[in-house]
Formats: C-alpha cells, structure tokens, sequence
C-alpha cells in the first residue's frame, strides 16, 4: 500500500520504518528540513536500537522515501498518518496546533480519497476537530472530496520502538469508516498474523484508550515510589515486595520499579492532560493529581539523600552522575529526573561530571557545559576528583562495573543510586557506602 507519515520523529520514523518493511512504499514528510537532509544522507535523528538498519534497508529497497514537500507527501499515500508532537500547553492541555496545522495541509492540498489517521496522543474529540479542519480546507477550496479520520493511538516504547512496533500487544483503531477499517486491518494484518490484536472501536474510545493507559502505568510507578518511601522508614526492602506483589497475576511483574522518577515525552505530559481533561469536564481527578505529585517530589529524592549527608550547602562537592536519559536505550532528555537533579544540586553549589552512553550530545544542547556541569568521556571519567557518585539511568553498561575502580576514585567512597542496581549487601562489602531506593 501507499502511506503517507507526516512528522518523523520517535513515532512517526518508526511507523513509517516498519510499515515499509512489510512491503509498503511509505513516503514520510516532515516540516524540519534538517531531520530531512539527516534522513536523506542515510542517517537517522534519533538513537533508537535496531531503526537504523530498518530505515536503510528500506530505502536501499525503495520503499522508504522522505520529503519536505507537502503537496507529494499528500498525493503519495491513501493513508496519512498524523505523528507530530503534541505538548503540553501552558494549562497542561495537549497542543493540538500541529495536529491540525497537519490535518489542514492535507485538506489543503489532497486530490482524491484518503484516510486521514490520527497516531498522535490526543484528548477525546479530536477526531472531530480534525474532521472539521480537514473538510474545512477542502470547502474553501469549492470542491468536494471524499476522506475517513481515524484514531491509532501508539503504544511504542523509546528504546524498544521497533520491537513495540514489530509486535505489538494490541493495535488499537478508533474509526466509523467501513472503507478506513478494512485498509487499517489489511495494514496491520502483518503485525499481528499469528493472533488478531486489533481492536476496532468509535474514535472517542481509542483516543481515552492511549491516555487510560499511560495514566494507569504512571499510577504503578507513583504507587510504588510512595511505598518505597514508607518501606525505607519501616526497614522494609521495596525489591522484596516488588516481587512479592509482582507474582501476583492480578497485578503482574511489569511497571513496578520504584526509582528516581518517571519522565520522558508521555507519561508527565499524558498525566497531566488528562488531569486537565478530567477537570474541565467537572471531575476533577484526585488520582492523577496524586500522581503528579509524588512524582515530582520522586524526582528530588536523590537530591534529598545528598543533602542529608553532605547539608544544604554544596559548594566545593563535586558529584560523578551516571545516566542522563530519561530511560535506558535512548538520547531523550525529554522531562528526564537527571535535569532536575543536575538543576537542584547546581543550585545548592554543587558541580557535576556527567557521563551517559548515548545522551550527551541532546543532554549538552538541552543543559549546556558550564563552570558548574562537565560532560565526561566515560564513566570512570567522570568519577575522578568527585565526592560520590549518583546514578539517575539504568543503562547495562553500570549493571557490574568496577566496585573497586568506583571506591579508590571516590573521595567519599559513597553511592547513591536512583535505579537499584546493585545488591546492597554486596556494594558495601566492597567498601562503598550505599544509599538507594527504598532498601534498608
Ligand atoms: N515518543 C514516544 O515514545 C511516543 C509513543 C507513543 C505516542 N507518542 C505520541 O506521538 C506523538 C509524536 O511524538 P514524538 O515523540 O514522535 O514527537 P517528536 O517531537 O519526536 O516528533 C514530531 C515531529 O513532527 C514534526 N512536525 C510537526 N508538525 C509537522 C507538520 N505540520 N508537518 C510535518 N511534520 C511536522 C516535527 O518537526 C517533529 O520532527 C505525540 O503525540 C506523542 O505523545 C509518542
Ligand atoms: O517500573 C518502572 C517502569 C518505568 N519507569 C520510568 O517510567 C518512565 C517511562 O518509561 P517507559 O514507559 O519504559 O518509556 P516511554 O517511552 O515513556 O513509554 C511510555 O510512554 C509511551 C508514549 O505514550 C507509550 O507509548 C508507552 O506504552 C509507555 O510505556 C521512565 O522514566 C522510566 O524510568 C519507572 O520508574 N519504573
């Protein structure tokens, strides 16, 4: 088939990757002529394992195309895929303003019949609005033509985008179309050959479904980093009942790591719009904006345990910190806790050597190198001269380091770790002192 991907970033380059390894010719469009130029020379924008050997496969193959010209990226595909960004506005509600400036491009230019389908994370009405603009533009034109919206919430995971994507767990299709339906099925049927997992339901539905479950996933971690609060305070180890409750299947192993945080492009701009959702329509959410909450203070926790060793005052301290992605496998420094925690310490004084494996460069653009923040070549790098160290991303590479090289760098041989990594009895065996997430 041919599909149409407007915006290439985290979700619109892997969805358009992945459809044209299943034989599609995807054509995908976006407005930054730099991340097109990237693309063009057989690069990629984005550290995202596995997409760059998709994308160039695809293009060697001449299924895989990108452009900055709207009018061919909108005659190309019957389907149009809407994937650009929609952040948070200023009272916490999504943007919709390049959903619709998306939308309106494809009104504006389309000649014949598409299926206009919406995989950004939008609030319930959308597709309306995107009805509305799309045949808005086609009317200013004095024309008439036909074209089907639908919803296709993503679920992809940075860092495990394309296996996301490859095998999904379930595709979600929010449309009323019979036409738009049957091409979504066909598109999709290869993802999902061995056992169907597309859900087909109204456009309102599928929309909520994206937020429903961000939110409830966020829930999960909240919950947990509450508890492993209370767990430190009552000696109790929050790994032992992580796994405790965890067995159960009605609750499941998955999304229960305490830690320092969540971040990332979803989960904190989800939460809050469908807390503002939930407000606007008269119901307020007192869960969500727990949530919210603790996470906010989550993201401090590590500070807080600084401060208590070493007081309110950190000037002439210098911290090594290990990890500045907002999660493993990625350079999105997207609400990442590690410019919190950078932010906070800087504030008190402190001076830091950062090291991550793959997120300096985005890390430098969004926190530049200063008297106060040096970017180190490697982590035994950035432990030299530094008081302690901190980890904030639970990257493989600082699953077993060197306990000895990290205690004779160390002037105070001490450990602070957002992510649980080691066993507590271990570390200190080796000689460091060790603060981490809710475990005695
Ligand atoms: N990042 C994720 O893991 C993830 C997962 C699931 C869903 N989502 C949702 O998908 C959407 C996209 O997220 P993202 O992380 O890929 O965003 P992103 O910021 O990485 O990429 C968006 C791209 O769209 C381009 N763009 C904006 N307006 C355009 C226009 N009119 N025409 C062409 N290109 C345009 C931008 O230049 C940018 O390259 C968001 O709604 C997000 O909530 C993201
Ligand atoms: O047990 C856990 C699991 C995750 N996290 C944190 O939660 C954040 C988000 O992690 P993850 O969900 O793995 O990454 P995202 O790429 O943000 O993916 C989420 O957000 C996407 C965008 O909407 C959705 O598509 C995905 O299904 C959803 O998992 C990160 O900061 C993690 O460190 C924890 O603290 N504890």
């Amino acid at each position: 088939m041919k599909v149409t991907v407007v915006g290439t970033g985290y979700v619109g380059l892997v969805t358009g990757a992945c459809l044209s390894e299943m034989g599609n010719h995807v054509l995908c469009l976006d407005l930054d002529a730099d991340k097109i130029k990237t693309l063009n020379e057989g690069g990629i924008p984005i550290h995202e394992p596995g997409l760059l050997e998709v994308v160039r496969n695809n293009v060697a193959a001449g299924r895989l195309q990108f452009t900055t010209d709207v009018e061919r990226a909108v005659s190309h595909g019957t389907i149009q895929f809407i994937a650009v960004g929609t952040p948070p506005d200023e009272d916490g509600s999504a943007d919709l303003k390049y959903v619709l400036a998306a939308a309106r491009a494809i009104g504006r230019t389309m000649t014949d019949f598409k299926v206009i389908v919406d995989k950004s994370t939008v609030p319930v009405g959308t597709g309306d609005k995107v009805q509305a603009a799309v045949a808005d533009e086609i009317a200013k034109r004095g024309i008439k033509l036909d074209f089907a919206v639908c919803s296709n919430p993503e679920f992809l995971k940075e860092g495990a985008a394309v296996k996301d994507f490859m095998s999904p767990d379930r595709v979600v299709v929010g449309a009323d179309d019979e036409r738009a339906i049957l091409l979504m099925r066909a598109l999709y049927s290869p993802f999902t050959r061995n056992r169907d997992r597309m859900m087909v339901m109204d456009i309102k539905s599928a929309e909520f479904t994206k937020y429903a479950a961000n939110a409830m996933l966020a829930t999960r971690i909240s919950f947990m980093n509450e508890l492993s609060r209370l767990a430190e305070v009552m000696g109790a180890d929050i790994e032992l009942v992580r796994q405790g409750i965890g067995s159960d299947p009605r609750i499941g192993t998955h999304f229960l790591y305490a830690g320092a945080g969540y971040g990332g492009s979803c989960f904190p701009k989800d939460v809050k719009a469908l807390a503002k959702t939930s407000a606007d329509a008269g119901l307020p959410s007192k869960m969500l904006e727990a949530v919210e909450a603790v996470n906010d203070e989550q993201k401090l926790v590590l500070v807080n345990k600084v401060v208590a060793k070493y007081g309110e005052d950190l000037s002439g301290r210098t911290f090594a910190l290990w990890g500045l992605a907002f999660k493993p496998n990625t350079d999105d420094m997207r609400e990442a806790p590690s410019r919190v925690i950078i932010e906070e310490l800087n504030r008190r004084g402190a001076r830091i050597q950062a090291y991550d494996p793959v997120a300096m460069h985005e890390a430098s653009r969004v926190m530049p190198a200063s008297a106060q923040l040096a970017y180190a070549s490697g982590a035994s790098a950035a432990l030299e001269g530094a008081d302690a160290l901190i980890i904030v991303t639970e990257w493989k590479e600082f699953r077993t380091p060197d306990f000895d090289g990290i205690r004779d760098a160390l002037k105070d041989k001490r450990v602070f770790d957002g992510r649980n990594l080691y066993e507590p009895a271990l570390i200190r065996a080796m000689g460091l002192e060790y603060h981490c997430i809710g475990r005695p």
